[in-house]
Parts: structure tokens; C-alpha cells; sequence
């Protein structure tokens, strides 16, 4: 959990550059975007504007070309590459689009797997999992496979399994367009449960701009370019 005032995530100056061709694409702009813990902040934009890139490097995954990236104010590249591994894994939950469930495990074994690579016991990972499957509403499912759950629910299960390290920091990719309207509604207000209840600091990469107002502020992505975020509530006025 955050020290008080100190964001969770903070991305300062942030450029991302790929090399094409001769020249090169500029990703990420000179970014900046600090996020509290229990903050839960929608990303939006044009395909190709940075979004998923953003994500990338808030989540230690991809090194940035330069500027900062601290986590619960620890300036991520300054740590050995030992430490930031441990660093992603207990502090840092991601979701994706496609759950990336393995196909032999259970509910239940999908999240045991990862507390264990944590050094957790198994029993106390167990114990957890069962929470966190109840938390998510599949509190029947966890002796459940992939292909016994819907859509909706491999999804919840992809929420649950990223909270099981009790991370400061949720980086959300797109959860919601693989669901139709009424399971990626319910996904959106879970990732907003969790995100009060845990105090975690939530960043949801979306195209359903209708589910914005669940989220506190929407900040826009546009050729590598982020605008200060914008109260969810003040959108709903200028609409
Ligand atoms: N691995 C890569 N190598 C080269 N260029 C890349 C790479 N990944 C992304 N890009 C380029 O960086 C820019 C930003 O891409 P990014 O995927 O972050 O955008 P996005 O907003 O997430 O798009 P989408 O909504 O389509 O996922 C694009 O011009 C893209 O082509």
C-alpha cells in the first residue's frame, strides 16, 4: 500500500521511441500521469496513439527511451533487474484483454500458481484464492476450467488472479471487448470494487467510453501525446 501523498504510480517525462526503418515512431511523448492509491483512471484514445505502450512501460515490462517511472515511490530503473522482477510481481497487477487462462488449471489453481511463484505457502495462497474468487462473485467456480466458465467469468477470474499479490498498482488492458454490453458493464463496476476496496491505483486502457463515469477521471491518449486527466463527472457535463 502507498505512503500517504506519495502517488502509487507516477510516470514523469516519459518518452518511448521504436525504431522504424531509418527513423524512428515516437510511442509516448514526454507523458506524465500520477495516479493515487484508490484512484481509478480511464485511458482513452485512437488506435496507435500510445495507450497499450503507456501500460507497457507503467508496468516495468518495456524500459522507456527516458524519463521516470516510480512505483509506490520507488524510482523503478534504479533497481537491479533481480529486485524490479520482484518489485512487478508483488506491486504491479496486470489484465489483459484475453485472460491467458491455462487451459489445465482450475479457478482456484490459476491464482495459487502465481502466490506460489511469490514464495507464498500453499495453503495460505489457497485461502486467499477462495477469497478472491468469492470477491469477484465465483465463489462456486473454483474447481471450475477455463473452458467450464463463460466469457464474464474467465475475465473475473484474470481480476482475481492480478490481485492476488495485493498489488499498489492495476494496469487494465481493453477488459472489456471480447464481453457484450452487460458483462463488460458488470467487469468494469468489479475493477471498481476492487479498486476502493484493495486502495489500489487502477489504469484502464478502454474503447467504451459509456463506462467512463464508473471510473473518477478520463485522460486521452493522441500520437504519443497525454492530456491531463479529466474528472469523469466534468465529461459527463460537457456532453
Ligand atoms: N514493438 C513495436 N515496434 C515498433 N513500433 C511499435 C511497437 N509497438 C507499438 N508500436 C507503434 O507505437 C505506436 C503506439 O502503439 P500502441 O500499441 O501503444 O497504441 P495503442 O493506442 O495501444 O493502439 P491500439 O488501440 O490499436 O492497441 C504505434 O505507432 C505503433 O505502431
Amino acid at each position: 500500500m502507498s505512503q500517504i501523498n506519495t502517488p502509487a504510480l507516477s510516470l514523469t517525462n516519459l518518452t518511448l521511441e521504436y525504431p522504424d526503418g531509418e527513423g524512428t515512431v515516437i510511442a509516448l511523448a514526454s507523458v506524465n500521469l500520477s495516479v493515487r492509491a484508490g484512484e481509478f483512471i480511464s485511458l482513452v484514445g485512437p488506435s496507435g496513439s500510445g495507450k497499450s505502450s503507456l501500460l507497457a512501460v507503467a508496468a516495468t515490462l518495456v524500459s522507456p527511451t527516458s524519463g521516470l517511472v516510480s512505483i509506490d515511490g520507488t524510482d523503478v530503473h534504479s533497481l537491479p533487474e533481480k529486485q524490479l522482477a520482484a518489485l512487478r510481481r508483488e506491486k504491479v497487477g496486470i489484465i489483459f484483454q484475453q485472460p491467458n487462462l491455462l487451459a489445465s488449471l482450475t479457478a482456484s489453481e490459476q491464482l495459487i500458481i502465481g502466490d506460489h511463484l511469490r514464495g507464498k505457502s500453499l495453503r495460505a495462497a489457497a485461502g486467499r484464492a477462495a477469497e478472491l474468487l468469492e470477491i469477484v462473485g465465483l465463489a462456486d467456480c473454483g474447481k471450475k476450467r477455463p473452458h467450464q466458465l463463460s466469457g464474464g467469468q474467465r475475465q473475473r477470474v484474470n481480476i482475481a488472479r492480478a490481485l492476488m499479490g495485493s498489488p499498489s498498482v492495476l494496469l487494465v488492458d481493453e477488459p472489456t471487448a471480447a464481453l457484450d454490453h452487460h458483462r463488460s458493464e458488470s467487469i468494469v463496476r468489479l475493477l471498481r470494487q476492487v479498486t476502493d476496496e484493495f486502495n489500489v491505483a487502477t489504469v484502464m486502457v478502454t474503447h467504451d467510453t459509456e463506462f467512463v463515469p464508473l471510473t473518477d477521471a478520463v485522460a486521452t491518449m493522441r500520437d504519443g501525446l497525454l492530456s491531463a486527466p479529466v474528472p469523469a463527472s466534468e465529461l459527463l457535463e460537457v456532453r
